[in-house]
């Protein structure tokens, strides 16, 4: 294991506008003794949670699907992505931004979540530590439509699949989003091995 070791950090900020990017300069400790300098930017857009919301009677998982500007600009066909309900911590845990996600971009009421992991998606450059959780939900959970925040102009479709659906659409690139390929994952492995 290389060693790891910074010193003299410090940061200038590039942009504060929505969120926040900073530039670090740093020394690192090489595995010659040497001190290196460095420069890196790092994007603090803060924490996030993400939840695969399963409905166990029907076999099937609740998704979601959005505009996404950067995935538009990265070649998505009309930026449309399918994704499970995630959303950031502004100030809450984790298990209480997840139970307010859900019901705002699902319009399910759910109270019971498991977290299941936790992950950085772009550790190169993002900041933000996301955690994954799953949730049972039954069509009695359902107390409105759902749709995203109003004031956020999230504009959020509420798409139900079966289970061997969501992971078909995995192979055919109709699901191209991390957390939700990992949360799907993480359910074919429960599901197969019987952990359901
Ligand atoms: N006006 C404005 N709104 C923005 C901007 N950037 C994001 N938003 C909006 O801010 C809202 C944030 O919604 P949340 O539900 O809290 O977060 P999310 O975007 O679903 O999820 C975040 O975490 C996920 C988990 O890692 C990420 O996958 C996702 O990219 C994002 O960072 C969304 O409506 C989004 O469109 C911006 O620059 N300007
Ligand atoms: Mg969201």
């Amino acid at each position: 294991m290389k060693n790891g070791t910074v010193k003299n950090i410090t940061k200038k900020l590039l942009s504060d506008n929505w969120y926040r990017l900073d530039k670090y300069f740093f020394e690192y400790h090489r595995e010659d003794g040497a001190w290196e300098k460095q420069e890196r930017e790092v994007y603090d857009c803060g924490d996030a949670a993400a939840i695969l919301l399963i409905h166990k009677e029907r076999a099937s998982v609740i998704l979601t699907q959005q505009f996404r500007m950067p995935a538009y600009q990265n070649g998505v066909a009309k930026g449309m992505l399918v994704e499970v309900c995630a959303g950031l911590l502004d100030g809450d845990t984790p298990e209480d931004c997840i139970r307010k996600e859900v019901l705002e971009e699902t319009g399910y009421k759910i109270t019971e979540v498991k977290k299941v992991f936790e992950s950085f998606m772009v550790p190169g450059t993002v900041m933000q530590k996301v955690h994954f959780f799953i949730g049972f939900v039954e069509d009695a959970m359902r107390v409105n439509e759902g749709g995203g925040a109003a004031d956020e102009t999230e504009n959020i479709e509420v798409l139900e699949f079966p289970f061997s659906s969501a992971y078909d659409m995995i192979a055919t690139g109709e699901i191209v989003d991390g957390k939700s390929i990992m949360l799907l994952q993480h359910l074919k492995i429960q599901h197969l091995s019987g952990n359901l």
